[in-house]
């Protein structure tokens, strides 16, 4: 089937970053959320995203404003189900994305897929609670999602031939790579990082190093272009937490225990780069650690 119109529930980094992408792309976009600010928030980083690749030269100006004219930006969520593509990317919290889907049901049209942008969620059991799971699938960006190649397409176990393949055909048509991963616990891309994530700060709460030490370590020891802490902020601690806690859960085993730390750090609302504190406070001109 023919993607024209894609509908983007949740307008958080994630969100605002699959409506750039969809639009540059030529889809027509519907982006929502349950805030007025996170709308506006979200035009307002795209704007600058855009316009950063088109004063760099990745874009022209013409394509730049064709891209913003694509998005409209709606507070009610029924105006979702008028698309060919839901991407659901609202926080990472199972009883968010059931209730989402819940809510958006009645306003589907009968060919609409429904997908998940979720980092760890079981798709099959988030699928089996709509009235179409066999349309239904993981379509996992990587954060920044304008600069990452690659994207998660998860099969639940009703996904159908064609959902894969339309979603298939919308990766391609992005100029990105889909990689098909297995419905378990945080699919391949996170169940490989978020633990080596975990480590560094058990690394940090057993005082083997600090966070620069750790971060600086990793950045030149293994050539990561970020450190493991400095990530985890970019990712943001609660969705680090709740990866892993899905690991935890989901697969039954002790060496995917959340450390303590990170408990700690979500505890305290100290999420990361968007709460402007984490493992580094980001409120002054440089991003200084705070252990
Ligand atoms: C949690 C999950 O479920 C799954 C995940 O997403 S896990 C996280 C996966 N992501 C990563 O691991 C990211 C690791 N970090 C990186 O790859 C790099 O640090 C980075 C690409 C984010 C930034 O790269 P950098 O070289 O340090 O910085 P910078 O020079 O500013 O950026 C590189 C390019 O990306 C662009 N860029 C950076 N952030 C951007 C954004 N949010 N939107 C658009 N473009 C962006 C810059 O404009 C720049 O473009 P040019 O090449 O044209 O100059
Ligand atoms: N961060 C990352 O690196 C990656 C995240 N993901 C996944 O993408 C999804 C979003 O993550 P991310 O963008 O980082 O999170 P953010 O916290 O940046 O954004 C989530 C957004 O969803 C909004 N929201 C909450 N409840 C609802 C609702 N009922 N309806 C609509 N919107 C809602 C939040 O509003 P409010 O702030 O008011 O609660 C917020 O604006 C998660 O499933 C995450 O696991 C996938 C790949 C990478």
């Amino acid at each position: 089937m023919d993607i024209e119109k894609v509908g983007v529930i949740g307008a958080g980094q994630m969100g605002n970053g699959i409506a750039h992408v969809m639009a540059l792309a030529g889809y027509d976009v519907v982006l929502s959320d349950v805030k007025q600010e996170a709308l506006d928030g979200a035009m307002e980083t795209i704007r600058a995203n855009l316009s950063r690749q088109s004063s760099r030269g990745k874009i022209t100006e013409d394509e730049m404003n064709a891209a913003l004219k694509r998005i409209r930006t709606t507070l009610k969520l029924p105006e979702i189900g008028l698309t060919d593509l839901v991407i659901e990317a609202a926080t990472e919290r199972e009883t968010i994305k059931h209730a989402i889907f819940e809510d958006l049901l009645p306003h589907l049209q009968p060919h609409t897929i429904l997908t998940s942008n979720t980092s760890s969620i079981s798709i099959t059991r988030l699928a089996s609670r709509t009235d179409r799971p066999e349309r239904f699938m993981g379509f996992h960006f990587m954060n920044p999602v304008p600069v990452m190649q690659l994207v998660e397409l998860i099969r639940g176990i009703a996904t159908d031939e064609p959902t894969f393949a339309a979603c298939k055909a919308v990766v391609d048509k992005l100029g990105k790579t889909a990689a098909s991963a297995e419905d378990f616990p945080a699919f391949i891309v996170n169940r490989i990082l978020m633990p080596m994530i975990n480590e560094a700060v058990y690394t940090l709460y057993e005082g083997v190093g600090n966070v620069r030490s750790i971060d600086q370590s990793m950045k030149l020891g293994a050539n990561h272009p970020m450190g493991p802490l400095e990530l985890a902020d970019f990712i943001g601690l609660d969705t680090c937490l709740a990866i892993m806690n899905v690991l935890h859960d989901g697969l039954a085993d002790t060496k995917y225990r959340p450390c303590p730390l990170l408990t700690k750090y979500v505890e305290a609302g100290w999420l990361g780069r968007k709460t402007d504190r984490g493992f580094y406070d980001y409120r002054g001109e440089e991003p200084v650690p705070t252990r």
